[in-house]
C-alpha cells in the first residue's frame, strides 16, 4: 500500500472533497428525480416535502433548504473523506507495531490525533445542522397540515367524505414529527443512504488496492476481496428483503391499531360521568381488551417476523467480522502484505459492508416510514375530498335578516328531509322551528350554517360575526372563563365589567371573580351554566341574526323566559331562529316552521 504523503494532505483531501462533492451531487440529483417519479413512495414523499424544498408559486422563493441540502451533503463528503484517512492511518499505526519502528509509531499517533478532532468537530456541526433542518421540515409540514386540515372547515366536511381518515390528530402531531425526523436520518443522517452512497465507491477502491488475487477449484479471481465483499452483501440482502417485507404492512398496521385502542381511552375520559352513571366500565373493559388484544397480536407477528429479519442480519453482520481477515491471512503469512493492511482491509471491508448494508438494515425503519407516508398523503387526499363535497352557497347580507329560497334538504343517502322551504325573516323577526326528533331540524341548521353538504337552494344571511350558531351543548374551548365567553373572538377582547355585567345577566354572579381562572370548564360547569355562558357569549358578540339549536333544553322554563326576555331587550333587531320541542319557547317567536317528516313541512305565524 503507498504511503501517504500528510504534509500535502490537506490539499488533497480538499480537492478530493470538491470533485466527490460535484459528482454526489449530479449522481444524487438524477437519483432523486428517478425515484420521485418512478416509485410511488418517491412520489409521496415529493408531495410532502416537495412544497417545503421548493416553495410553489404564489410563495416566497426561499433558498434556504436548498442550502442546508447542499451543506448536510458536504458534511457527509468530508465524514466519508475522515473515515478514510483513518483507515490509511491504521494502516501504518499497525505497520509501526509490526516494524517495531517507534518513531513511526507516534507519528501515526499524532496524525491520528488531528484526524480524530476534525472528526469529533464533524459530527458535532453535521448533528446541529441535520438538526435544525429536519426542526424546519416539522415546522414547515405542521403548518401545511394544520392549515390544510382547519381551512375551508375541512376537519368538519371530512365527517361526510365517502372514505374518512382515522386520527388526524395523530397524524399531525405524531406522524409529521416521524416523517421529519426518519427523512432526514434515512436520507443524510450519519448512516444514512446518501452516506452510504459515497462511502461504497470510495473505500471499494481501497479494498482494490489491497485486495489479491484468490484461488478458488483452480481458478485464479484477480482482486477477488472486492468481489466477495459485494457478492456477499448483495446476495444477503435479497434474502434480507423477503425476509422482511411483511413488516411494512404490520408497521402500518401497528400504528393504526394504537391509534385505535388510544382513541376508545380517550372516549372513556370524555364521557366519564355517563359512564359512570350507568356503571358501564364492563362494557367499556371489553371494547379495550378487545382493541388491545388486537395489537399484542399484531404485535407478536411483528416480533416474530423482526426475529427471523435480526437474526440473518445479526448473523451476517458477525460472520463479516472476520471474513475479509481470513481472506487475507494467506497473504499475509506469505509476507505479501503487512499487518497494517491486513487491518486496512478490515477497516474498509467493514465499511463498504456497512454501507451496502445500509439497505438491508434500515428495511424496518424505511418500512415504518411508508406507513407514516401513506398515512400523511392519506390525510391529504381526505382533506381534498372533504373539500370537493358539494357546498350550498351562503350570499352574504348585511344587517338583520335572512332570506331562504327553494332550500331542500337531504340525508347523505339522498333521502329528503325538509323539501323546498322558502322564508324571508326581517330586523327583529323570529322563527321556532319544530317537529318530532329526526325530522331534520338541526340539519337544517346546519344548511343555513353552510356546513351540510347535502343541501341546495339558496341563503342569504350575515356572514361571518354577524351570525352565531349556539349548539344545545355549547363548545368551551380550553383556557380562562374569559376565553370562553369571548370565544371566538381573542380573550382580551371582553372587559372585566363587560364580564362581570353578562354573568350576572345570565344569573351566574357567582363565577364573576373566577373568569380568569384556567379551568376544565366544559368538565366544572353545568350543562345548564354552559347554555347560559352561550347566551352571555350572544351578549358580548351582539350578532344580528342567531341560530339556536334547543340551546336552553338544560334549563327550567322560568331561566328560559328570563334568557328569551334578556336577549330580546339588549338586542332588539335581532332575528332569532330557534329550534326546540317546547311550548313555552312558541311566546318568543313570531312564526313557526313545523317539520313534519319525509319532506313535507307547514309554516304558520303565531
Ligand atoms: N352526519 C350524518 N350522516 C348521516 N345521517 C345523518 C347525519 N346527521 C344527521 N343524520 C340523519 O338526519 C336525520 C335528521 O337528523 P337531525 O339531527 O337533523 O334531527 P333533529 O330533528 O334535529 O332531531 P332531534 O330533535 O332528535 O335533535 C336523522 O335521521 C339523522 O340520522
Amino acid at each position: 500500500m503507498d504511503d501517504v504523503d500528510w504534509s500535502t494532505e490537506w490539499l488533497t483531501s480538499l480537492l478530493w472533497i470538491l470533485g466527490v462533492f460535484v459528482a454526489a451531487l449530479i449522481v444524487l440529483g438524477i437519483v432523486a428525480v428517478l425515484i420521485a417519479r418512478l416509485t410511488t413512495w418517491g412520489r409521496q414523499f415529493w408531495r410532502l416535502a416537495g412544497p417545503f424544498v421548493r416553495p410553489t408559486r404564489g410563495e416566497r422563493r426561499t433558498w434556504r433548504p436548498t442550502l442546508f441540502i447542499l451543506l448536510l451533503l458536504l458534511l457527509v463528503v468530508l465524514s466519508v473523506r475522515l473515515n478514510l484517512l483513518l483507515s490509511y492511518n491504521t494502516n501504518e499505526l499497525y505497520t509501526a507495531l509490526q516494524n517495531l519502528d517507534a518513531a513511526a509509531f507516534w507519528r501515526a499517533i499524532g496524525i491520528f490525533a488531528v484526524i480524530a478532532a476534525l472528526y469529533v468537530a464533524q459530527a458535532l456541526v453535521t448533528y446541529y445542522v441535520g438538526q435544525s433542518f429536519l426542526i424546519r421540515l416539522w415546522e414547515n409540514l405542521n403548518d401545511r397540515f394544520l392549515g390544510d386540515w382547519l381551512g375551508d372547515r375541512v376537519y368538519h366536511r371530512s365527517r361526510f367524505s365517502p372514505t374518512s381518515v382515522d386520527n388526524p390528530d395523530q397524524r399531525i402531531q405524531e406522524d409529521i414529527r416521524t416523517f421529519a425526523e426518519d427523512s432526514y436520518t434515512l436520507s443524510f443522517g450519519p448512516n444514512g443512504a446518501v452516506s452510504a452512497l459515497i462511502t461504497i465507491p470510495s473505500f471499494t477502491v481501497v479494498l482494490w488496492q489491497l485486495s489479491g488475487p484468490l484461488s478458488l477449484f483452480g481458478l485464479e479471481i484477480p482482486r477477488a476481496m472486492t468481489f466477495i465483499a459485494f457478492l456477499y452483501v448483495i446476495v444477503a440482502s435479497v434474502f434480507a428483503f423477503r425476509i422482511g417485507r411483511p413488516l411494512v404492512r404490520l408497521n402500518f398496521l401497528n400504528e393504526g391499531l394504537g391509534a385505535f385502542y388510544r382513541y376508545a381511552l380517550v372516549r372513556v375520559r370524555d364521557n366519564a360521568e355517563n359512564i359512570a352513571f350507568s356503571r358501564g366500565e364492563p362494557v367499556e373493559r371489553r371494547t379495550l381488551d378487545g382493541r388491545f388484544s388486537d395489537i399484542i397480536a399484531n404485535y407478536w407477528r411483528i416480533v416474530i417476523r423482526t426475529l427471523k429479519f435480526q437474526g440473518f442480519n445479526l448473523g451476517i453482520t458477525q460472520i463479516s467480522v472476520v471474513f475479509p481477515i481470513i481472506i487475507q491471512a494467506p497473504r499475509f503469512f506469505s509476507r505479501a502484505i503487512s499487518l497494517g493492511d491486513v487491518q486496512q482491509t478490515a477497516q474498509a471491508f467493514g465499511q463498504v459492508h456497512d454501507a451496502l448494508s445500509f439497505f438491508r438494515n434500515a428495511y424496518d425503519q424505511f418500512a415504518a416510514y411508508r406507513a407514516v407516508l401513506d398515512r400523511l398523503t392519506g390525510l391529504l387526499d381526505a382533506d381534498e375530498q372533504a373539500r370537493e363535497l358539494p357546498v350550498l352557497e351562503v350570499g352574504d347580507r348585511p344587517g338583520a335578516a335572512v332570506v331562504v329560497r327553494d332550500l331542500t334538504v337531504r340525508k347523505p343517502d339522498g333521502e329528503v328531509l325538509v323539501d323546498d322551504v322558502s322564508l324571508e325573516l326581517a330586523r327583529a323577526e323570529s322563527l321556532l322551528v319544530t317537529g318530532r326528533s329526526g325530522t331534520g331540524k338541526t340539519t337544517l341548521l346546519r344548511s343555513l350554517a353552510d356546513l351540510w353538504p347535502y343541501a341546495d337552494g339558496t341563503v342569504e344571511r350575515p356572514v361571518s360575526s354577524g351570525s352565531v350558531f349556539l349548539a344545545q351543548q355549547p363548545y368551551l374551548p380550553l383556557g380562562t372563563l374569559r376565553t370562553a365567553l369571548a370565544y371566538p373572538g381573542p380573550a382580551e377582547s371582553v372587559s372585566d365589567d363587560e364580564a362581570a355585567r353578562v354573568l350576572r345577566a345570565t344569573s351566574m354572579g357567582h363565577l364573576v371573580d373566577r373568569v380568569d381562572d384556567d379551568e376544565l370548564w366544559y368538565r366544572t360547569l353545568s350543562p345548564g351554566e354552559q347554555q347560559r355562558v352561550g347566551f352571555a357569549r350572544l351578549l358580548i358578540a351582539r350578532p344580528d341574526v342567531v341560530f339556536l339549536d334547543e340551546a336552553t333544553a338544560a334549563l327550567d322554563e322560568g331561566l328560559e323566559h328570563e334568557l328569551y326576555t334578556l336577549l330580546r331587550q339588549e338586542l332588539p333587531d335581532l332575528v332569532l331562529i330557534s329550534v326546540g320541542h317546547r311550548s313555552s319557547l312558541e311566546a318568543f317567536h313570531s312564526r313557526r316552521l313545523d317539520l313534519e317528516g319525509d319532506g313535507r313541512w307547514t309554516a304558520a305565524a303565531l
